[in-house]
């Protein structure tokens, strides 16, 4: 389980997390959504150990974040993470060397469903072929919390359905967690077990999905125009 509890953190004056607390059950897909500058990207690299919080804890099985944390998560940040030189493959190899959880035979199947050439520069690749590189990095390992940030991002909307279908389908693996940052509430609606709001560094709403639309009695989409200050949606 993923627990964070009173998470804050600040750059300088500016607030990026303000007392955010959530749990995470294990074998869910876990939408982060929320306006520009919510703190999804922040919650997401302290979730990682990427980035100490300035107050609160993350736990991850009862763990703080650690280097043993770090090998039980698959993370895809925002900003690109290999080196300028890489082709596909090395990129591939260079993560095959870090994590010893990398599943070869599924990074060859993801290669093959994105259409990715293992020589193929990537720095030279468009915005689109740069996000399959990082969904494949991160979905070949066998991990058991994957936490994607913005992970369709330049992605054209036809791909993104064919995307998200054969993560759901083929390539999540059974007890996976799934927690992904996203704006795209209605692209990725009849995916999520489970949501989280936020803005402004705050959770304005979180629960199970399905539960959230009965009690509601409208889509994921429509709570999100609810509960979100109109002037920011
Ligand atoms: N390294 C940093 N230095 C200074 N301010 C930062 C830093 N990282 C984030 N922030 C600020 O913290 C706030 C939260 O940023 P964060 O990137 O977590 O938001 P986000 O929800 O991921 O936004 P977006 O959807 O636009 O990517 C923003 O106001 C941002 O400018």
């Amino acid at each position: 389980m993923i627990q964070v509890e009173q998470a804050y953190k600040w750059f300088g004056k500016k607030q990026a997390l303000n007392g955010v607390s959530f749990a995470l059950e294990e074998g869910q897909i876990v939408g982060l959504l929320g306006t520009n500058g919510a703190g999804k990207s922040t919650l997401l690299k302290a979730i990682a150990g990427l980035l100490p919080l300035d107050r609160g804890t993350v736990t991850i099985d009862g763990a703080l974040p650690s280097i043993a944390t770090r090998e039980m998560l698959a993370y895809l940040p925002e900003a690109d993470a290999w080196y300028p030189w890489m082709k596909v493959g090395d990129a591939m190899r260079y993560m095959k060397d870090m994590y010893g959880d990398w599943n070869d035979k599924k990074s060859r199947l993801l290669l093959e469903f994105f259409g990715l050439k293992e020589n193929a520069a990537i720095a030279k690749a468009s915005k689109g072929t740069r996000a399959k590189v990082k969904l494949l990095l991160a979905l070949s390992r066998h991990a058991k919390y994957v936490l994607l940030d913005e992970p369709f991002s330049g992605i054209d909307p036809l791909a993104r359905q064919q995307i998200m279908e054969a993560i759901l389908d083929d390539f999540m693996e059974e007890g996976q967690t799934i927690f992904m940052s996203t704006h795209e509430v209605m692209e990725v609606e009849r995916l999520l077990d489970h949501v989280l709001f936020m803005h402004e560094g705050r959770l304005l709403l979180q629960g199970n999905a399905e539960t959230l639309r009965l009690e509601r009695g409208k889509s994921l989409t429509a709570i999100m125009k609810e509960v979100y200050p109109v002037a920011h949606v």
